[in-house]
């Protein structure tokens, strides 16, 4: 892997997090890797905080890479893909991060045997905690798969999905860790008004999230048994349960993916 080179068409948020993910976790030197984007301080910053190759032609970029990750908007996606098809050979590997937009748009869009890889990734890429869904389009080899889920698996969690739950990932995994930052904010607000400095508030909050999701994870238990192990009789947790219930966290926590999921299939039509 560490002799491939990886190319990125958009350099926003996304995809300077995949980067620098990519960089930390040393599967390919900072030197194999490049991105193009239309707005140049992007480009000058990353160069000059990575080490990476930049360029505002996307064909260049195009031309100097193996895997290709697309990290446009899906509204900008259409005349990207048009722009690229002559540059795009069946030597590359395409892989596609943007949300909705399904496999067949870009095999109908690029030449005919072009292979392409669906990724939903998220931002948390950024510190390696990445939550990532791959699915392989119907000209992806085995190979290819194994390079998407190395790729992803360096900077967080990755798994393969049926291109059908797609819509599904990105409303939980996808757009998640924005539902989550919320939640830390409040916590924190919580303490700052029972008196508590902001700093250690967030700390504690932030913290306080980490560890919940590292027992879901780690322990293998259920998370409703997990809770009851918090909340004593009469206590002060189911206090606190009592309220969020009453303020219907679980039916916003629901429709808030849901949502997400919806518009996700929206965007994919476009
Ligand atoms: N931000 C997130 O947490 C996640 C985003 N995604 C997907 O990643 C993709 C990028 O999203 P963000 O990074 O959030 O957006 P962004 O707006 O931060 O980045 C997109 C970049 O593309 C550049 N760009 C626009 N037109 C271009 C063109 N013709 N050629 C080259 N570059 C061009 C923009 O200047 C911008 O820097 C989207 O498709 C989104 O659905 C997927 C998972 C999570
Ligand atoms: O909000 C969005 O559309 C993108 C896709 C998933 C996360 N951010």
């Amino acid at each position: 892997m560490e002799n491939r080179k990886i190319g990125f068409i958009g350099a926003g948020k996304m995809g300077s997090a995949l980067m620098q993910g990519i960089i930390k976790a040393g599967i390919v030197n900072s030197e194999n890797i490049s991105a193009s984007d239309v707005y140049e301080p992007f480009l000058k910053e990353l160069k000059t905080k990575l080490g990476i190759q930049v360029s505002t032609d996307n064909a260049i970029i195009v031309q100097a890479s193996d895997i290709l990750i697309l990290a446009v908007k899906p509204q900008t996606l259409g005349s990207v893909l048009a722009n690229l098809k002559t540059y795009i050979t069946s030597d590359k590997l395409v892989i596609s991060i943007a949300a909705g937009v399904p496999l067949s748009t870009y095999e109908d869009a690029l030449p005919e045997s072009t292979r392409v890889v669906r990724v939903m990734p998220n931002i948390a890429a950024t510190v390696s905690e990445a939550a990532s869904a791959i699915s392989p389009g119907k000209n992806a080899t085995s190979e290819d798969l194994r390079a998407a889920l190395a790729i992803f698996s360096a900077v967080g969690t990755a798994v393969q999905v049926p291109e059908s739950l797609m819509d599904a990932v990105t409303g939980l995994s996808g757009s998640g860790p924005a539902f989550i930052f919320p939640v830390i904010e409040a916590m924190a607000d919580g303490a700052v008004l029972e008196g508590m400095d902001r700093k250690s508030a967030l700390t504690l909050a932030a913290q306080t999230v980490l560890g919940a999701a590292k027992m879901v994870l780690e322990t293998g238990m259920h998370p409703g048994e997990l809770k009851d192990m918090v909340t004593s009789p009469a206590g002060t947790t189911i206090q606190g349960i009592h309220a969020l219930e009453e303020a219907g966290i679980r039916a916003a926590f629901m429709n808030a993916v849901i949502r997400a999921s919806e518009r996700s299939k929206e965007l994919g039509k476009k």
